[in-house]
């Protein structure tokens, strides 16, 4: 059964507004930050992560962004053309923003987290007027990443870019990315992420993340079936909402749910799970496969991302996501 009808004939299959950032992952891995003297240097911000990760399945895709005038500005933007996503969109700021920096920690598997240097970052300059509306109308997806609503003027150029999605009939992706820093309050986030996840056609995020989102809802048993419910009378056809290691479980308006389990993995790291799900997920979806076998796909291709170094530069292939199911199935990737 096909949930969500993606428009035919368009050149562009997949486009994302939001951040371009930079990850610098620890080599020294399995200690605390302060024992950590180098990073490798990868592109990062979860949007752009998912970009880079349908652009190795094969999609034509394109990006919506604001680089700054700098060499980690210029580094994102040849990353994305060597990827070969359109970056036509990509504006470069001209006011001396600075890009925005992750350093992530790797305790041990299980035990990650993020150290982001976000103040005056060129990606939240992106400003309505800059988003190409002709670019929206030739994609089949947009996907919205939620840290882009922290502040004005991004905040306003996704409501833009949601505008053109809905006129055109672009298929809309919320991936709910929801990052405390550069948020100023839990009501603010809200109920900024409640007025954009009524104009979504799917919508994927964690547990947590709804759960922000419900600020000023009534779901006390943290439920699922009520999270997903809420989302039919508005635009949604789709929620995912994700576990983690217990996997995922995805809604749809009939009131029907499909469950996905996580498959073994040798975790290095944890964060990028999500935006190699969401890649291999929204994938599978454009296939026009069911919805258990996108979930699979796109868990599989999380496990990938989280037995590597990095995120946008571990997103895997077709083939590589394929393969790595056919080891599981036959029990050669047992450690979990
Ligand atoms: N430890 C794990 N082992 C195997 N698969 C995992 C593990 N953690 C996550 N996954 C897979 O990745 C999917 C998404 O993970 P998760 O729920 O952690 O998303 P997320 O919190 O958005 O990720 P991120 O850490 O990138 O923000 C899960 O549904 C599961 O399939
Ligand atoms: O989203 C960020 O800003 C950091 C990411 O680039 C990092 O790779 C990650 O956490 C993936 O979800």
């Amino acid at each position: 059964m096909t949930y969500v009808s993606f428009p035919d004939s368009r050149k562009m299959d997949f486009t994302a507004i939001g951040r371009l950032c930079i990850d610098l992952n620890a080599n020294e891995i399995n200690r605390p930050m302060e024992e950590t003297m180098t990073f490798t240097k990868y592109v990062g911000g979860s949007p752009a992560n998912i970009t880079i990760g349908m652009s190795r399945l094969g999609m034509e895709t394109a990006f919506i962004g604001k680089i700054a005038n700098d060499q980690m500005g210029r580094f994102i933007n040849s990353y994305l053309e060597r990827n070969g996503i359109d970056t036509s969109n990509v504006v470069t700021d001209d006011t001396g923003a600075v890009t925005g920096l992750a350093f992530t920690e790797i305790k041990s598997p299980t035990d990650c987290s993020i150290l982001m240097y976000r103040d005056h970052v060129a990606d939240l300059l992106l400003q309505s007027r800059e988003v190409q509306e002709q670019l929206i109308a030739d994609s089949k997806v947009l996907l919205i990443s939620g840290t882009a609503l922290a502040q004005s003027p991004s905040r306003e150029a996704v409501f833009q870019a949601l505008a053109y999605a809905k006129k055109h009939g672009t298929i809309i992706v919320f991936d709910l990315d929801y990052r405390p820093y550069t948020w100023t309050s839990a009501e603010e986030t809200a109920v900024y992420y409640n007025l954009a996840a009524e104009k979504c056609d799917i919508i994927l995020g964690t547990r947590e993340e709804f759960d922000m989102m419900e600020t000023f809802d009534h779901n006390p048993d943290h439920s699922d079936q009520v999270t997903a419910q809420k989302w039919f009378d508005f635009s949604a056809k789709i929620v995912v909402i994700k576990h983690g290691k217990e996997g995922s479980i995805a809604y749809t308006g009939e009131g029907l749910s499909h469950q996905a389990d996580s498959y073994p993995a040798r975790v290095v790291k944890t964060f990028g799970a999500g935006d190699s799900y969401a890649a291999g997920f929204l994938y599978g979806l454009m296939q026009g496969w069911t919805i258990e076998r996108s979930m699979a796909f796109g868990s599989a291709a999380a496990c990938i991302v989280i037995s590597s170094h990095s995120c946008s530069d571990a997103m895997p292939t077709v083939e590589q996501v394929n393969d790595y199911i056919e080891r599981c199935n036959r029990g050669e990737i047992t450690v979990s």
